[in-house]
C-alpha cells in the first residue's frame, strides 16, 4: 500500500473534488460520518461522556460533523472548540452552524486555560484539534490542553492524526496527543510508523473515504507499506519438478568464541526458509556445535580456533552473508576487506560485518551493487552517525543507500527497507521479538531468498515480512516472553502457508 504525503493527500482532495463534482463540505461530510459509523459501530449506543474536541481547521470541522451524527442518535456529547486562532475554515463554519441548528447544546468556546472542561478517567475524547494542516509545534494553552487530555486516562480517538503530529516532518518541543485509536482518512501516514512518533497513534485504522481512485492508482509514491498483500505477490512457489540446486547454494561467514549460536540461529533460518544447500566458514571452535546442532548445514572452519581470519577464496556460493557474531578484530576487517576485492555475488552483511563497515568506511565501495546490510538502530549510528530526528535518519539512510548501491534495512518495530529513494516499511512482527538472535535469523532468511534467485529487493522485502510473520505465530501460541530466536526461524515455512491460508501450489517446472 502506498502512503500519501500531506501534500499528496491535499492533492488528492482537490481532484476528487472536481472529479466527483461535490463540495469540500460534501467530502468533509462523507469523512466524518464514516468516522461516526466506526465510534457507532463500537459504542453501540452506550452512555458514555462523550467530549469532542474541535480545532478551526477542517481537522475540526470533521470533529463537528461526528459531534452532529453522535447527537442525533442519542449520544452524550459536549462539544469544544479549541479557538487557538480567529480564522476558522470555510467547512468548519457551515458545519458549526449545522450543529447549532440540531441542538441547543451549543459548542463550548475555549479561548484560554480557563475555559478547560474536568476530563475524566471514563470519558471518551475525540480529538479534532489539528490534522494533515499542522505547520507548525503546538505550544502555549492549546498544548496544555493536549496535556491535560494525555493524562486524564480517559480514552482517546483521534481523526486522521493524532493531533500535533505531522505525516511527513517532527516538529521539536510541541504537544502531541496520545490517543488510543487513530482513524486516519485513505492512506496511512508516514510517521505512524517512525520509532519517535509511532506511539501517539494507538490502534490505527485507515478509512477508504473514496478519494479518486485514478490519482490514488497513480501518483508516485516512494514509501510503501508492506503487508500480507504485498508479501503474496513477491513469492514465488516451489516447482514440482526441482532439485536442491535450484534453491540456492549459500555461504554463511560469521562466529567467534562464545558467539557460535548467532551462525546456528542464520543457517537454520535459511534452511527453513528453503535453501538448497547452506555451508557455514566459522572459526574452528564452533565446529562441533554446529554440526550437532544443526547437520543438515555444511561446515568449513577457520584455521583460527576462536575468529575468522581469512575468508574461503574459491567458494562457489550464490549468495554470501557475513558478520553475526564475528567480533571486529583487525585480522577478522582484512579478511572481509580481501573478501570484497573479488567479490561479485550480492553480500548481506549483519551485525559486526556493519560494524567493521563503520570503521572501515572504505569497504563501502567495494561492496557489490545490490548487497544488503542489515543495521538495528545502534548499528546505524555507528555506521551514518548521530541524527536530529528520524525524517533525518532516513534521508542520511537513503543517501548511504544511493552512493553505494545497496540495501539498507534499518531494524525496529516497524523494520524499514531503503532502497536508493524508495522506503519500503514493515507491517508485521511484535515486541516479543525484541529477543537475542532475532536479527541473526533475519540475515539467514534473506540470504535464503537471494539464493533462492529473488531480486535482492525482493528476498529483503518478503524475508522481513515473513520474519514478522512468523513471530507473531510463534507469540500467539508461546506469549511474547518465551519467543525464542530460533523458533522465529522453525516458522517461516507456517508464515508462508499463512500467506495464502495453506501450502502455495507448486508450479510445474517449465
Ligand atoms: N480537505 C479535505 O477535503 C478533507 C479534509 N479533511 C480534514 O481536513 C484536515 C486538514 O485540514 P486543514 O488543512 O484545515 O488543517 P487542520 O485542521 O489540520 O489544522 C490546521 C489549522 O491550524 C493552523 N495551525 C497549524 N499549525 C498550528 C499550530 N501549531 N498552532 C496553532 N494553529 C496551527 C493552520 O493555520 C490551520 O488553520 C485533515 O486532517 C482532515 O481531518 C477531511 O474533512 C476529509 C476531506
Ligand atoms: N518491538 C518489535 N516489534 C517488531 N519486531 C521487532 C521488535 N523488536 C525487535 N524486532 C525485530 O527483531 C529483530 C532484532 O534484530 P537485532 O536487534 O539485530 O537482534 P540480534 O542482534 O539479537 O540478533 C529485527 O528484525 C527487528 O525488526
Ligand atoms: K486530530
Amino acid at each position: 500500500m502506498k502512503i500519501l504525503t500531506a501534500a499528496q493527500l491535499a492533492e488528492a482532495d482537490k481532484v476528487t473534488l472536481e472529479k466527483q463534482d461535490i463540495t469540500s463540505e460534501e467530502l468533509m461530510e462523507r469523512a466524518g460520518t464514516l468516522v461516526f459509523n466506526e465510534i457507532h459501530k463500537r459504542l453501540q449506543g452506550a452512555p458514555i461522556p462523550i467530549k469532542i474536541f474541535c480545532g478551526i481547521g477542517n481537522n475540526g470541522g470533521d470533529g463537528l460533523v461526528v459531534a452532529r451524527h453522535l447527537i442525533q442518535h442519542g449520544y452524550e456529547v459536549r462539544t469544544f472548540i479549541v479557538n487557538y486562532s480567529d480564522k476558522r475554515s470555510e467547512d468548519f463554519l457551515s458545519n458549526y452552524e449545522k450543529l447549532k441548528e440540531i441542538t441547543n447544546d451549543w459548542p463550548e468556546l475555549i479561548k484560554s486555560k480557563n475555559g478547560f472542561p474536568e476530563i475524566h478517567t471514563g470519558d471518551f475524547v475525540i480529538d479534532a484539534l489539528f490534522g494533515i494542516g499542522l505547520n507548525r509545534a503546538v505550544e502555549g494553552w492549546p498544548a496544555d490542553l493536549i496535556n491535560l487530555i494525555n493524562t486524564s486516562q480517559a480514552f482517546v480517538l483521534s481523526i486522521d492524526m493524532p493531533s500535533g503530529l505531522a505525516p511527513d516532518q517532527v516538529f521539536k518541543d510541541g504537544a502531541v496527543i496520545k490517543a488510543g485509536y487513530t482513524l486516519s482518512f485513505q492512506s496511512p501516514k508516514l510517521s505512524f510508523y517512525l520509532p519517535d512518533t509511532m506511539e501517539y497513534v494507538g490502534d490505527l485504522q485507515v478509512i477508504d473515504i473514496a478519494l479518486d481512485r485514478e490519482y490514488l492508482g497513480k501518483v508516485d509514491s516512494n514509501i510503501f507499506l508492506i503487508g500480507k498483500e504485498e508479501a503474496q505477490s513477491l513469492y514465488r512457489s516451489r516447482k514440482i519438478n526441482s532439485h536442491k540446486g535450484d534453491y540456492g547454494k549459500v555461504l554463511i561467514i560469521g562466529g567467534s568464541y562464545g558467539k557460535i549460536g548467532s551462525v546456528i540461529l542464520a543457517s537454520r533460518a535459511a534452511m527453513r526458509s528453503g535453501t538448497g544447500l547452506c555451508t557455514v566458514y566459522i572459526p574452528e571452535c564452533g565446529y562441533d556445535a554446529l554440526q550437532i546442532s544443526i547437520p543438515e548445514v555444511m561446515v568449513l572452519t577457520d584455521q583460527n580456533s576462536k575468529m575468522i581470519t581469512k575468508f574461503p577464496s574459491d567458494f562457489d556460493a550464490d549468495v554470501f552473508c557475513f558478520g553475526m557474531g564475528a567480533g571486529t578484530n583487525e585480522a577478522t576487517a582484512n579478511a572481509l576487506g580481501e573478501f570484497l576485492e573479488t567479490q561479485k555475488k550480492p553480500v548481506v552483511i549483519d551485525a559486526d560485518g556493519i560494524n567493521i563497515l563503520s570503521k572501515n568506511k572504505s569497504l563501502l565501495k567495494k561492496m557489490p551493487e545490490n548487497s544488503v546490510i542489515t543495521p538495528h538502530p545502534g548499528e546505524l549510528k555507528r555506521l551514518i552517525g548521530e541524527w536530529k530526528d528520524d525524517f533525518d535518519k532516513l534521508d542520511k539512510v537513503k543517501a548511504l543507500s544511493k552512493k553505494f548501491k545497496l540495501i539498507i534495512v534499518v531494524k525496529g518495530a516497524h523494520t524499514f527497507i531503503v532502497n536508493n529513494e524508495e522506503v519500503y516499511i514493515n507491517s508485521s512482527g511484535n515486541p516479543g521479538m525484541a529477543t537475542a538472535g532475532s536479527g541473526d535469523v533475519l540475515s539467514g532468511v534473506i540470504t535464503s531468498f537471494i539464493g533462492q534467485n529473488y531480486s535482492s529487493l525482493a528476498a529483503t522485502i518478503l524475508a522481513v515480512y515473513l520474519h514478522g510473520s512468523s513471530g507473531t505465530l510463534v507469540s500467539d501460541q508461546l506469549g511474547y516472553e518465551s519467543l525464542l530466536a530460533g523458533d522465529i526461524a522453525d516458522n517461516i515455512g507456517r508464515a508462508v502457508q499463512q500467506l495464502f491460508n495453506r501450502n502455495p501450489e507448486p508450479e510445474q517446472k517449465n
